[in-house]
């Protein structure tokens, strides 16, 4: 490669890596795998080595993670909080350990999972957990102590504890507590995390720490940065003191004197790795003797003491023995792939997602081929490519009727999903039925998708209406229903009807509408009139509505017999209680405010407090809808939209006047 074409591609590689890092750091969506990712970097980290003049002082090879966000206040670290070096193979952990011994002596190496989550500190002053914070550029990151705090397996006190002590764990989301997260994020129509480690960022920065809690985080910590009041000489030593002082460390970093059983454990981690029940995306191996790390020193970005081996997924070959159509609750089909079982990454599959018939086209995949599946994140089976076809195979043809109801199916324009018409579908009433019952929905006990699936098909139940039109004897017809089961039943179905308006709202399995959604609409329009008759403008004009949910409420109510569904739902009793508007209103209820700059005595996260105490909200960027900006020094961009705009400013000190008048 020339000089010139070098530079095109340097050129590329940075616009792509800028790309990728926003939608990683900030946003914690990204669009690529992590292990593509790396190879991008790579390749511009080679580039940059081939032609020294190409290396730029901002390169994404020169920088570590992403910028501390507005949403926190700041931490400066003490200790810089440095990357890793990669190696993909196992002659570039031969490279590494040649250097390592141009420097010193008869290094012993640790090695350990690299656990994949998100980086931070966690301060301790006299064994009292004080500040914890984000990695962030690794010199400044954000301060989310309220978020650890409710992190289980973090102490918050240490016993027999040095003086002062800051530690740097990694804070991930176990497998289990992923798919339980999936699983409320389907039934809610949210936007699923795609991994754990994204689901883990995104719960950890959160605003609201109680979202936190509810994400159920863990933490492993795995080194210490800084320690007053002990004396530590090894890495080994410091990892045995941290798992006494009651910090969850790794379940095992062993110790060795060569190179090659460093590859060996590090092979044997990488057979095991989806049996932890925690995601890792590699290994890291580190010098163990603080002296000798001492003398190797670091980059601007990583210490040159250690190194990390990044897995690629685990990708296995199996034939695709059926294609099974699945009907959701809004009727769209999903092909699911049948297998012969592989052990991959840690467990038996033998079904996997084949996304939608676009993708089966493409791929060209046909019943009876062999074909390559790996799992995505690690965790959620998939197809990833054709291998070869099997003999005589024939192209797939998608139904073009339901497998449930056998109406005719359509694919609006641009959409992927093709969906079954038929608003009676059984299989869609069934998902709607499962979805309606459910507990964040009206949470009727005992009404499980068996007996339910029993009562769709025996047409007892065409309709959640039905639900409260069943008798003890409809339900004691059913199979395995003793007589105080089917009465207990009847009466979870009564009580039922004394639900809260937003359960409903969100019973009803409208699109777009999760459960906050329909929290939303109920506290602001109160009534089921008023929520089954705004316009547009009524539901966008509510604070965390936006258009396309809107939209969707205003097609939903559009429909002849979602108005039907309510009356008869009214007829049979169900009360729909009309939200009382909250009576102990706070002062600046009613109010947004938006922070911007730095106050001259309170930390944004103080302020924030302030004025949610108050009643009022606060909200990161600045619309129409922003009542007041409080305005520090060096308020930047924030503080022009709002003069732009007209939006009152106001000083740190007229809040605090407001507070207390
Ligand atoms: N998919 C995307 O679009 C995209 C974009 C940007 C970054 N990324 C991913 O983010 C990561 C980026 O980088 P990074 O700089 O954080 O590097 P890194 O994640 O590869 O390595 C450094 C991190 O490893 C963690 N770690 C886990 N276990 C450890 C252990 N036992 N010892 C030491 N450290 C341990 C540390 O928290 C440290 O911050 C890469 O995995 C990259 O693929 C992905
Ligand atoms: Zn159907």
């Amino acid at each position: 490669m020339d000089i010139n074409n070098a530079k095109s591609r340097v050129e590329e590689l940075t616009k792509l890596l800028n790309y990728h890092n926003n939608l990683y750091y900030n946003q914690d969506n990204p669009e690529i795998g992590d292990y593509e990712y790396d190879k991008l970097l790579r390749e511009l980290e080679d580039l940059e080595k081939q032609f020294p003049t190409l290396l730029k002082k901002d390169s994404p090879t020169q920088k570590v993670g992403g910028s501390a966000g507005e949403k926190f206040s700041e931490v400066t670290h003490t200790v810089q909080m440095m990357s890793l070096h990669d190696s993909f193979s196992h002659g570039e952990l031969l490279d590494f350990d040649r250097k390592v011994r141009e420097v010193v002596q008869n290094p012993l190496y640790v090695v350990e999972p690299k656990f994949d989550g998100l980086s931070v500190s966690c301060e301790y002053e006299n064994g009292v957990f004080v500040r914890g914070s984000t990695r962030g550029d690794g010199f400044v990151g954000e301060d989310i102590t309220d978020n650890l705090i409710t992190i289980k397996s973090l102490p918050k006190r240490l016993k027999n504890a040095p003086e002062y002590l800051e530690v740097r764990g990694e804070v991930y989301m176990s497998d289990d507590n992923f798919l339980k997260l999936l699983k409320i994020q389907e039934d809610n129509e949210e936007k699923p995390f795609k991994n754990p480690r994204n689901a883990a960022a995104g719960s950890l920065r959160q605003k609201n720490s109680k979202i936190t809690a509810q994400r159920n985080l863990d933490i492993f910590v795995f080194n210490i940065q800084q320690i007053r009041g002990v004396t530590l000489t090894s890495h080994k030593q410091s990892l045995d003191y941290l798992t006494e002082l009651g910090f969850p460390t790794a379940p095992f970093y062993n110790r060795y004197d060569n190179m090659e059983d460093v590859i060996e454990e590090i092979e044997r981690i990488n057979n095991i790795r989806g049996t932890f029940g925690f995601p890792i995306d590699g290994a890291v191996v580190k010098v163990d003797d603080f002296s000798q790390r001492e003398l190797l020193g670091a980059t601007a970005k990583f210490p040159k003491w250690a190194e990390a081996y990044k897995y690629p997924p685990e990708e296995k070959e199996t034939k695709l023995l059926d294609i099974e159509i699945n009907v959701g609750r809004t009727g769209a089909l999903t092909p699911v792939g049948i297998f012969e079982p592989v052990f991959i990454s840690g467990t038996t599959v033998s079904r996997a997602v084949l996304h939608n018939e676009d993708f089966i086209k493409e791929k060209d995949i046909r019943i009876g081929d062999t074909v390559i599946i790996r799992k995505a994140g690690e965790i959620i089976p998939e197809v990833v490519s054709l291998k070869s076809h099997g003999e005589n195979t024939v192209p797939y043809v998608f139904p073009t009727v339901c497998p449930s109801c056998g109406s005719k199916v359509t694919r609006d324009g641009e959409e992927a999903a093709i969906r079954c018409t038929n608003t009676e579908c059984p299989a869609q009433l069934l998902r709607h039925l499962i979805h309606f019952v459910s507990r964040d929905a009206m949470d009727i006990e005992g009404l499980g998708p068996a007996v339910l699936e029993q009562l769709v098909n025996s047409s007892l139940v065409k309709s959640p209406v039905d639900l409260y039109k069943l008798t003890p004897m409809d339900v004691l017809g059913l199979e395995r229903k003793a007589e105080k089961s089917a009465l207990n039943l009847i009466d979870s179905i009564e009580k039922s009807k004394e639900q809260e308006l937003y359960r409903l709202i969100f019973a009803l399995g409208i699109r777009h509408i999760g459960q906050k959604a329909a929290k939303l609409l109920c506290d602001n329009l109160l009534t089921i009139e008023n929520i089954m008759n705004s316009k547009v403008e009524d539901y966008t004009n509510i604070d965390g509505f936006g258009t396309v949910m809107a939209e969707s409420i205003v097609e939903y109510f559009s429909h002849e017999e979602s108005i039907n569904l309510i009356k008869e739902l009214k007829e049979c009793g169900v009360k729909m209680p009309p939200v009382e508007k909250k009576s102990e209103e706070g002062k600046f209820t009613g109010l947004t405010f938006v922070l911007t700059g730095t106050l001259p005595t309170l930390k944004r996260s103080e302020a924030s407090k302030m004025i949610e105490n108050a009643g009022g909200k606060t909200s990161s960027s600045v619309s129409k809808k922003t009542s007041y900006v409080v305005a520090g020094e060096e308020a930047g961009s924030k503080l022009t939209k709002a003069q732009n705009l007209g939006v009152t400013i106001i000083t740190e000190e007229q809040l605090l006047n407001m507070l207390e008048s």
